[in-house]
């Protein structure tokens, strides 16, 4: 029996039913960094599986020597895990963002040696645009640099520089999942809402695309920014474009660090042009939360700094925790790769009373004329094949007959061809 799929269970919140592996459950070993969630930890428990946790991001060094016996990694956006890392993972299976964000993964080099990456594509949406809203009007508001005399025993009541947000523009950079939760947000405030993305994009409420980044900088009072990381959105708020931005304005950063050159955003509110920011985000944050941190921005007049909390409630937690956790059983059980950001989609229901043998191979001519050669040699009943590809690979998944499995099996790992082969009983 399949189980449900990754995001279903966690609606239901329930247990999954799957079939066990071919690794003894509890040779299954799990390392999962930076605190994730006790929902998932719940979930590999109940698995059976080998857990072992950490609090923060590990050392590359570090990283690199503990991966080595690791069937499952489990990390969140600090982690980096380069292509280089991936090579001391022989026993590797499967990798778990507990996040959005999958920028922190060499995904090719992942896909390239047979690893799907797996991650939570809106469990923490909702998180993150409240955050957003949350500081539009603390901002209008100067209520950071309020809050931080008040501590100091300063009472400064004013109402120079601080504005209601009702009837202002907000400029959204990036209209996915968070921008466009962010757009309705804002117009329940009575803001205008305008977007910028470079895909088309069904516009929510009265929310409104322009042509242009520059467009959307020199009519906008507060920007918002919420694309991934890339290359085209690296620096992609610098000098010339805060210079575009309204006198005045406002920005705010939840997406991620490297997207603002916040040594040009100190520059822009000491000199009077941006009225303030809220950051969330760095282009170098620590390991852990005992860690010092510094950045450019300390000290600058209505900035408000926040250490990468967008996705951090207790529901967003709770949920990718699930989420994730689902997806990656699912994965060791039955080979799924549903949700995989990196990898070609397989997801169909094993057969009672047969073997299941994944295989995945580099995506070249002549891979199923062996496949299908070896099937024919053998002499086996297939009763189910699929073979799916991307550009790089093909990942192939087979349910015969037992009593000749391990033959085709051992076969198809040898092939030239061949990646990663596992068996599934
Ligand atoms: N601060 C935090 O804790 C969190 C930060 N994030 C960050 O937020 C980012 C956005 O998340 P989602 O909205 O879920 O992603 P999404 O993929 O749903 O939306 C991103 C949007 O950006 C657009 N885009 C990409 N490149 C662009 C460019 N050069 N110019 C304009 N638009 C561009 C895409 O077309 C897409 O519509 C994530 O990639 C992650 O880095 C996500 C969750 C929590
Ligand atoms: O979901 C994302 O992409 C985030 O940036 C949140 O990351 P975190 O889980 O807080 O490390």
């Amino acid at each position: 029996m399949v189980g449900p799929s990754g995001r279903q269970a966690a609606d239901a919140n329930c247990t999954v039913k799957l079939p066990a592996t071919s690794l003894p459950k509890d040779n299954v070993k799990v390392l999962l960094l930076e605190n994730i969630n006790q929902t998932a930890i719940e979930i590999f428990k109940a698995e059976g599986f080998q857990l072992e946790t950490a609090s923060g991001a590990l050392a590359p060094e570090e990283l690199e020597e503990r991966i080595k016996d690791v069937h499952v990694l489990g990390i969140r956006s600090k982690m980096q895990l380069p292509g280089s890392a991936l090579q001391h993972a022989s026993k590797l299976l499967a990798v778990g963002c507990f996040c959005i964000g999958t920028n922190q993964v060499d995904l090719e080099a992942a896909n390239a040696v047979g690893i799907p990456v797996f991650n939570a594509p809106f469990s923490n949406t909702r998180s993150v645009a409240e955050l957003v809203i949350c500081e539009v009007i603390a901002l209008a508001r100067q209520l950071g640099d309020r809050s931080s005399e008040l501590h100091r025993g300063t009472w400064k009541k004013v109402s120079k520089g601080c504005y209601e947000v009702r009837g202002k523009t907000l400029g959204i950079v990036g209209y996915g999942h968070i921008g466009s939760q962010v757009g309705v947000l804002a117009e329940m405030l009575g803001m205008k809402v305008k977007f910028f993305d470079i895909a088309s994009k069904m516009p929510m409420g009265n929310n409104a695309p322009v042509e242009s980044l520059k467009e959307l900088l020199s009519g906008s009072d507060f920007v918002t920014l919420h694309v991934p990381a890339s290359e085209a959105t690296t620096n992609m708020i610098s000098r010339w474009e805060l210079m575009h931005m309204r006198k005045g304005s406002y920005l705010i950063n939840a997406s991620r660090g490297q997207v603002v050159d916040l040594a040009s955003l100190a520059e822009s509110i000491k000199s009077g042009r941006i009225a303030g920011a809220a950051v969330d985000v760095y282009p170098t944050e620590p390991e852990k939360n005992s860690d010092g941190f510094q950045t450019e921005l300390q000290g600058v007049p209505n900035v408000i700094l926040t250490p990468h909390i967008g996705g951090s409630t207790e529901e967003a937690q709770a949920a990718i925790g699930r989420e994730v956790a689902y997806a990656l059983v699912k994965y060791v059980n039955t080979g799924s790769t549903a949700g995989a950001v990196n990898f070609p989609q397989m997801d169909f229901p094993t057969l009672p009373g047969s073997h299941r043998i994944l295989n995945v191979h580099q995506n070249v001519p002549g891979v199923l004329k062996n496949v299908n050669n070896i099937i024919a040699d053998l002499n086996v009943n297939i009763k189910a094949q699929v073979n799916v590809t991307d550009s790089n690979i093909g990942y192939l998944v087979m349910d015969l007959e037992k009593d000749l499995s391990h033959e085709v099996e051992a076969a198809l790992r040898d092939l030239p061809t061949s990646i990663k082969t596992r068996i599934l009983y």
